[in-house]
């Protein structure tokens, strides 16, 4: 069986080692790097199949495909002091560094991949973006959930650019828990009531292809709260907001 590596032991190389470990009857052999050592050793002590290596090469030597999930800042010095072997399989989840840059820092690295894999890793329920097309990446991120691979790699840079979206839209649920309580109603439950509803919502979304349309129309009666609601904020220019802040993402994602 396919032994992964992971270079980079945080936030989302432990989602993903909890997706590929929790509960599985035959887990993969999963080797972390020795930075983050209290992610490493939470994990080590809770799967078996886990090992924290003494050092980034070791992880190499001791696994063929290779996920890098390091910081932007620490990524290049990080991957050039390694020795990848022409059978590595290297993913990177860095956001923002091309294939270009990858290749060169990795090589001679057979095959590379980029990828967006999301924290519901943890409970097999990522949809993460990779490109290019690739069976070894496939295959471990089937493992934690589901995959799409854009068109293009400038594609895959978009879909980094939509996850900068992630903490405004609490924001905006927070500033709404926010109203309620200087409105008369308590904090507690003004937050179960808005956690419900938009936690709800979140998965009728996913029951079918065109739910967002339909369940747009579906709360927008004309000359409804709703539909008063949207174009106050139509009209305050959120949409355009949204845009712009999604196009200077873009901007930084691509350098
Ligand atoms: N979090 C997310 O949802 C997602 C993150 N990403 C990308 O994944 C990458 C990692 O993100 P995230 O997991 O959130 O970040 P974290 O900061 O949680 O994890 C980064 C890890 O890298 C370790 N590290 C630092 N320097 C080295 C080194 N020289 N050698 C080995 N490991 C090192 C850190 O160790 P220490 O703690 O000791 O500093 C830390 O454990 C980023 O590039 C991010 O863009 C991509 C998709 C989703």
């Amino acid at each position: 069986m396919t032994a992964y590596g992971f270079v980079g032991a945080g936030e989302i190389s432990a989602a993903v080692v909890e997706g590929l470990s929790a509960g599985v009857a035959q887990p993969p052999a999963v080797f972390l790097s020795p930075r983050g050592r209290e992610v490493g050793r939470s994990l080590a002590g809770r799967f078996p199949n886990v090992r924290v290596c003494a050092s980034n090469q070791e992880v190499l030597d001791r696994a063929d495909v290779v996920v890098l999930a390091v910081r932007v800042p620490v990524a290049r010095e990080v991957a050039q002091e390694l020795s990848f072997r022409p059978e590595h399989v290297v993913i990177s989840a860095i956001a923002g560094v091309p294939l270009s840059s990858l290749r060169e820092w990795t090589a001679p690295a057979g095959e590379v991949v980029r990828s967006i894999p999301l924290p519901q890793a943890a409970r097999r329920q990522s949809l993460t973006v990779m490109y290019p097309e690739s069976e070894v990446a496939r295959a471990l991120f089937t493992r934690v959930g589901r995959v799409l691979v854009p068109a293009s790699e400038s594609a895959l840079e978009s879909f980094t650019g939509a996850t900068a979206a992630f903490s405004a839209h609490l924001d905006y649920l927070a500033t709404i828990v926010d109203w309620l309580t200087g409105h008369g109603v308590d904090r507690e439950s003004a937050t179960a009531f808005v956690t419900h509803v938009f936690g709800r919502l979140g998965e009728s979304l996913l029951e079918r292809p065109d739910a967002l349309d339909v369940m747009t129309s579906k709360h927008t009666t004309p000359g409804g709260l709703n539909e008063q609601f949207r174009a106050d904020l139509r009209e305050a220019g959120v949409p355009d907001a949204v845009r712009h802040a999604l196009d200077r993402i873009l901007e930084r994602v691509r350098g």
